[in-house]
């Protein structure tokens, strides 16, 4: 019936039998291209082809973490990227949908530190903004500070380098060559690497999800090896130098010296909300740096010389070791724990080993720094209300050697402006110079006009002498008191009881 001869449908059935006679050739041609070389090809250097879009329906809709343990997945053939590196220009900005490999700075002077970088689109831009004196030379301390050393296992000061090699316990750590003071900068080290933490490989629906993590570690190794290809020699021996606790679950060589050593880095995302906003950084000092639960360091990302500044967070002592918590330290020791199963060790901490530690750092993550507004007016409440709290809270994080905190800070900003309400600028001031010791915090309170208690910045501030002088809250207080002694001679109710409503 189709193809009867009948005129009047000839010239649709000749397209007809054009589309039916072409079609076989499309459909060679279709998949031609996709067999190509061209098409397996995933070109890295500037430009690691597009993101592929998850395409398992059995995919997780979030962000995985890498596998750990003993593992041995064999991921089957073809499905390798087969990825190309290509030159990219240096002065440049970031590729569209491209992966970016960049030095920072991009013509280092021989003595000058190098990073290599694996970015995202987006990030070689946040460093152009930075303009022409990027990065700023690292700043260092007047003397050194630290010094890099094997660290005793269990056969401790007896450990010699024969035996270390059997009784490795910690491996190497840093510790303090001199007395430091809370705030001092130990060194700043411009890291040797910062890249992503992940890069997006399709997931072929054929793959099991631990074939994919495999193949995902397998394509990450292949770009953060370009980074490391293109490292100085002594760079590049210092960080294959590194420790690696990952050689067992399918990481390759320099992935696993990444997910031991990396600390993150943020800021380089902007507009990216999740958590691949950060990248990882490796260094050559700060990364041997061994995990403890009350750390007496804080590493801090400086954007503007690119690199990490190492602050001390209280007083250590000359030969004390140098350590920074590498998971949430607030929690339990069972919870701390598991999170440091990563990196391959059982922490065995002052406060791991002291069961009364979990319910002082419950108490402490529970409890905020009590604030002096609510208070200051409220005459029912003594005068050291928020003092007697805030003295208490700083003594439970100091007894748990978490000084770290953001919450240590807040309350001792909580204590500055507890004695401003009451107009006691001597007192004041020794929390003032207390918090501008904190080198290590996140956008601090500009405290350095309340250092000398005789400034007249006291004065012009908006909470001075608040609560001493309120004639109406004083007269408050007198009637609250009367109201409370009533209350109290009737048995209604105890004064300190009626604090609490
Ligand atoms: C970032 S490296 C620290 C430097 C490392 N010790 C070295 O020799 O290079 C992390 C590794 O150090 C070891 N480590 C760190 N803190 C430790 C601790 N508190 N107790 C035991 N081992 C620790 C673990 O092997 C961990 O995987």
């Amino acid at each position: 019936m189709l193809f009867s001869f009948n005129p009047l449908l000839l010239p649709w059935q000749i397209v007809l039998l054009l589309i039916l006679l072409l079609l076989p050739l499309l459909f060679r041609m279709k998949r031609g291209f996709l067999n190509s070389s061209k098409a397996k090809t995933r070109p890295l250097g500037p430009t690691l082809a597009k993101t592929p879009k998850l395409i398992n329906p059995n995919a997780p809709d979030k962000i995985d973490k890498f596998p750990i343990g003993k593992r041995n997945v064999e991921v089957p053939k073809g499905y390798d990227s087969n990825l190309k590196i290509k030159e990219c220009d240096p002065h440049g900005g970031s590729t569209p949908n491209a992966m970016t490999f960049t030095s920072v700075p991009i013509n280092a002077d021989d003595d000058q530190p190098i990073t290599e970088c694996f970015f995202f689109p987006g990030s070689k831009e946040v460093l152009m903004k930075m303009g022409r004196g990027f990065p700023k030379p690292l700043r260092q301390p007047a003397k050194p500070a630290f010094r890099l050393n094997e660290k005793p296992g269990m056969l401790g000061s007896l450990t010699s380098s024969f035996l270390f090699n059997f009784f490795p316990g910690m491996g190497m750590g840093l510790f303090a060559t001199r007395a430091l003071k809370t705030g001092d900068l130990i060194l700043s080290d411009r890291p040797l690497y910062v890249g992503a933490r992940g890069v997006g490989v399709a997931y072929p629906p054929s793959l099991t999800w631990e074939q994919y993590q495999q193949l995902a570690l397998n394509e990450l190794e292949k770009c953060v090896k370009v980074s490391v290809m293109r490292m100085r020699p002594e760079a590049k021996e210092a960080f294959m130098a590194l420790k690696n606790s990952h050689k067992e679950d399918g990481s390759g060589p320099i992935v696993g010296i990444i997910r031991t050593n990396a600390l993150s880095v943020d800021g380089l995302r902007p507009g990216v909300k999740d958590e691949t906003k950060s990248y990882s950084a490796v260094c050559k000092d700060i990364s041997r740096l061994n995990h403890s639960c009350s750390p007496n360091t804080q590493p801090c990302w400086n954007l503007p010389s690119f690199s990490f500044e190492l602050f001390a967070v209280r007083d250590i002592a000359a030969g004390e070791e140098l350590t920074f918590q590498y998971v949430d330290v607030e929690c339990s020791a069972a919870a701390r724990n598991k999170a440091l199963k990563p990196y391959d060790f059982v922490c065995t901490c002052a406060a791991c080993k002291d069961p009364k530690s979990d319910a002082r750092r419950a108490a402490i993550r529970s409890l905020g720094a009590p604030t002096v507004y609510t208070w200051v007016f409220n005459m029912m409440s003594p005068d050291d209300f928020v003092s007697a709290q805030c003295r208490r809270q700083l003594a439970l994080i100091a007894r748990e050697g978490l000084e770290h905190l953001t919450v240590y800070y807040d309350l001792m900003e909580s204590m500055l402006e507890n004695y401003i309400t009451l107009g006691d600028a001597q007192e004041a001031s020794e929390w003032a110079v207390k918090m501008d010791k904190c080198t290590w915090v996140d956008k601090p309170v500009d405290v350095k006009a309340l250092l000398d208690p005789t400034s007249s910045a006291y004065q012009k501030h908006p909470l001075w002498r608040k609560r001493a002088d309120g004639p109406r809250a004083r007269d408050l207080q007198g009637k609250m008191q009367e109201l409370a002694a009533l209350a109290n001679r009737d048995g209604i109710i105890r004064p300190y009881a009626m604090l609490m409503m």
